[in-house]
């Protein structure tokens, strides 16, 4: 079985990760499962930014090809935020629950049809023998007044998605995968790296 390793402490993205790769024969791992702690100072001001950083840092240490994702939500009503701050919207302890309350406090009072927002995901490839690569998707949608849902993690419980009328969080990982933004740029990236891909073992 072959494995990919993706650059990300989140094990959230992890789960949607192993639901994306998974069916093709490929298991993922991610810096959770290493003995040493790896953690890559987010500095960039665009997801492009710091995907890459983190790509091209965690390759650099490890020696091997690396997926890295940066990922977040853009309220519409809030101007874009949380945007790239998404992780440490209510601050840098990265409280799922904290950031939720923080962007439904932010839209008290706006009405259904202005709670429009996305999320957002480039996915960077680094390798020690190849430039670095991305891909990105997004994922329409808009914020409900309340939680619902259990799955998923970080604002997927406040993120309705018309496509399949349910909350995020309501969705099995496979159902996100079909939708999500990270679903949506991983499959950019399987378009445009079959080579990548052979070497994952997967089939295009
Ligand atoms: O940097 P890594 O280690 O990958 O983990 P992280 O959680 O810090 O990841 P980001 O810097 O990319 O921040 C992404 C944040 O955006 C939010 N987010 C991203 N994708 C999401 C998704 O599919 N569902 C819900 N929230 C998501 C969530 O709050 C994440 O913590
Ligand atoms: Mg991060």
């Amino acid at each position: 079985m072959k494995q990919v390793l993706i650059a990300t402490n989140n094990k959230g993205k992890a789960k949607d990760f192993e639901a994306l790769f998974n069916p093709l024969g490929v298991t993922v791992m991610t810096l959770n499962d290493l003995e040493e702690t790896i953690d890559v100072e987010e500095t960039g001001t665009t997801f492009e930014e710091n995907a890459i950083l983190k790509a091209e840092e965690v390759s650099k240490l490890l020696g091997v090809i690396v997926i890295a994702d940066d990922s977040g939500l853009e309220v519409d009503a809030l101007d874009g935020a949380p945007g790239v701050y998404s992780a440490r919207y209510a601050g840098l302890e990265k409280n799922d629950d904290a950031n939720i309350d923080k962007v439904l406090e932010g839209l008290t009072g706006v009405s259904d049809e202005e709670r429009t927002a996305r999320f957002r995901c480039v996915l960077a490839v680094a390798g020690p023998e190849m430039e670095t690569v991305t891909f990105s998707g997004s994922c329409e949608g808009s914020i409900l007044h309340d939680r619902r849902g259990t799955n998923g993690f970080g604002y997927d419980p406040i993120f309705y998605t018309p496509i399949k009328e349910r909350a995020m969080a309501e969705l099995s990982a496979i159902e996100k995968g079909e939708i999500s933004h990270r679903g949506a740029a991983l499959a950019q990236l399987k378009e445009h790296l079959p080579k990548l891909m052979e070497s994952f073992g997967a089939s295009r």
